[in-house]
């Protein structure tokens, strides 16, 4: 095993020491909840009868006589997302797959999942951020029947994935595997995709010919392919342990797919109890987390983990900061181009080598924990390896151990760049993410006058009046999470692409957030302390310049402190937004308990050790 890299060891070391106490209550409620065993052995007579009542055949007699590991399913199946499509037909493979293993299995329950494609721009992104944490606690109804040796989590897309991690961690003694359904086959380059939008932002293609480009870039079952947050999600997982090895990126609707989905049935069953006995709280530990961090960072992964990694690890008692991501990204080498970070998309990632490549790379360069607990088993060498159907069987063979496409992969030895593209920015804001690995170097420098929105909408009017033609930095504030909560500006990305491909230094600042497609605009985003609770963003003015500087780590207003300090908040209390309609009334209360983006933009309040700590009834 080679050396670690001394940066991950220190970064380990001082999660694990400031998240002594909050990790050390975790784990004691964990072991307490296992003590237990299996919690329906000890349901009184009518809760037992309740909870097997629905089952037909063998099933109930096993349940009954608490003979079999029962195994929950925990599934964010519907149609409205195209990678979420597939999971329809899963749960029964898994139930059959359980029952060949020796258990029993029941759908446990079902968590809503919103498309931010759709949504994008649109009001119901306003509630996106928001159904991370609805699913997390969707799942913590589902697993509290308190009925299961372990759980099966059906998802893959953006906030779905975290929000089902966070739920199952809640319930950390038991086993929990995630099962993804895989990308749709390539269609229209994203490329080509994105110069048909600026076409049409410019007026120079109709509104047929984008739908046409639409359409056939995303065109069937299965997940985007562009490297997005849904597909960082599935890379971030896998390097966590939390997929079985190479399950990320396999197709849906393939023998492959089938066979990896029953599989995670049997390890679900061989995880819950005996020798193999797997809590997803022993596997989600700082090791864990600092791998899915670096994982993150060497495939210029999605900004959003900024805060979904930081609300997971906040879920298993262990506190991770952005100053964390920072120190890693200063030497964790980008060695993946996937759009929009490249022209190539998940699939030609895959063909290159995928995630077994990744891992190999990482772990020979000293850059991954590899003494890890996964559903696999201990140890992340597995993960080097890639699951193919021999004969009819699924097993597991070394990946190519080199890339495949110098273009799309490189060896840790020789990346892209030598650091993973994630900064963060401080200064007289506040704190702001940037991700740098989709922007040109010639602008990772930008200072020019500031144009401030509160809306995008008022944003893409000034840009068509022709406002904007001009070396400009775009501030759209009141976009953060107890704002409006915290919606993806994507939409944003067209129009000052134009501006940037007519020659202007430009640049957007933001207490929202952009999505993981975004790219090659250079852009402050989840600055916080937002504006909405006073930040200083709040008190930026037209014309004031402003200098992005993601070499230097820097976001600045040139204007002196005290005046800075001296001039009254605009737009606060913020009453930009009508918060009804679409449902956003319903998330009044979300909007009002939400935490910073530092601290993953929760409303389950900051971790700390109290959060654990049993509960004294008084
Ligand atoms: O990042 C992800 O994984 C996403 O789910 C969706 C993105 O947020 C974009 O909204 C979809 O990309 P566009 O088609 O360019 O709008
Ligand atoms: S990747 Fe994004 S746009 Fe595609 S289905 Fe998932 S949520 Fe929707």
């Amino acid at each position: 095993m080679s050396e670690l890299h001394p940066v991950l060891t220190e970064v380990t070391r001082r999660i694990a020491a400031r998240s002594a106490d909050s990790r050390r209550v975790y784990l004691e409620r964990v072991a307490a909840a296992a003590q237990d065993g299996t919690s329906r052995s000890g349901f009184a007579c009518s809760n037992l009868a309740h909870g097997f009542a629905g089952i037909t055949g063998g099933d109930k007699a096993a349940l009954r006589a608490l003979r079999k590991s029962n195994v929950a399913i925990v599934s964010s199946y519907n149609d409205m997302l195209s990678a979420h499509q597939p999971l329809q037909e899963y749960p029964a493979w898994i139930k059959d797959s359980v029952r060949a293993a020796g258990g029993v299995s029941q759908f446990a329950g079902g968590v809503p999942a919103m498309c931010d494609g759709i949504t994008q721009g649109r009001e119901g992104m306003e509630l996106s951020l928001f159904s991370r944490d609805v699913i997390a606690m969707s799942t913590g109804v589902a697993l509290s029947h308190e009925m299961f040796d372990a759980a099966v989590l059906l998802g893959v897309c953006d906030k779905i994935v975290p929000g089902l991690l966070i739920g199952a961690l809640s319930f950390g003694h038991l086993p929990s595997i995630l099962v993804p359904a895989g990308p749709m086959s390539s269609g229209l380059s994203n490329k080509e995709k994105a110069r048909v939008r600026q076409l049409y932002a410019e007026g120079k293609a109709t509104r047929d010919e984008l739908l046409d480009a639409e359409a056939a870039s995303y065109h069937s079952p299965g997940t985007c392919t562009f490297y997005g947050t849904a597909n960082s999600n599935q890379m971030v997982v896998e390097v966590m342990g939390l997929h079985l090895p190479g399950a990320s990126f396999v197709p849906p609707g393939t023998g492959l797919r089938r066979a990896l989905t029953e599989h995670a049935g049997r390890r679900a069953v061989e995880m819950a109890k005996g020798e193999g006995y797997t809590p997803i709280a022993h596997i989600v530990d700082e090791k864990a987390v600092v791998n899915g961090v670096v994982a993150l960072l060497a495939t210029g992964g999605s900004t959003n983990h900024t805060m979904h990694l930081v609300a997971i690890a906040a879920a298993a008692g262990i506190e991770l900061s952005w100053d964390d991501f920072s120190d890693l990204s200063a030497i964790v080498p980008l060695i993946a181009r996937v759009y929009p970070n490249g022209s190539a998309d998940i699939n030609h990632f895959q063909a290159a080598g995928g995630v077994q490549f990744v891992v190999g790379t990482l772990l020979d360069a000293g850059l991954l924990h590899g003494d890890v607990t996964t559903v696999a088993g201990f140890g992340l060498d597995r993960y080097r390896q890639e699951p193919v159907l021999a004969d009819g069987e699924l097993v597991w063979v070394d990946g190519p151990g080199h890339s495949l496409d110098l273009e799309v992969l490189r060896p840790a030895s020789d990346p892209f760049a030598s650091d993973g593209g994630l900064r963060m920015l401080s200064g007289n804001l506040g704190r702001a993410v940037i991700k740098v690995s989709a922007v040109a170097p010639e602008n990772h420098v930008v200072e020019a006058p500031a144009r401030v929105f509160t809306t995008q909408e008022a944003f893409q009017e000034a840009f068509q009046a022709g406002e904007l033609d001009r070396d400009v930095v775009v501030v759209v504030r009141q976009q953060g999470p107890q704002a409006n909560g915290m919606p993806e500006l994507h939409k944003l990305t067209p129009p000052l692409g134009v501006l940037m491909d007519r020659g202007h230094k430009v640049a957007l600042v933001t207490d929202g957030r952009m999505s993981g497609a975004s790219g090659k605009i250079p852009a402050a985003i989840q600055l916080t302390p937002e504006a909405a609770v006073g930040g200083p963003l709040g008190r930026v003015r037209d014309g004031d310049v402003l200098r992005l500087d993601a070499t230097a780590g820097t976001l600045e207003v040139r204007v002196p402190a005290e005046e800075l300090a001296a001039r009254p908040l605009v737009d606060f209390p913020p009453t930009a937004h009508e918060w009804v309609g679409t449902g956003r009334e319903l998330f009044a209360a979300l909007r009002r308990t939400v935490g910073p983006a530092d601290r993953g933009a929760t409303v389950f309040g900051p971790i700390t050790a109290d959060h654990f700590a049993p509960v004294t009834h008084h």
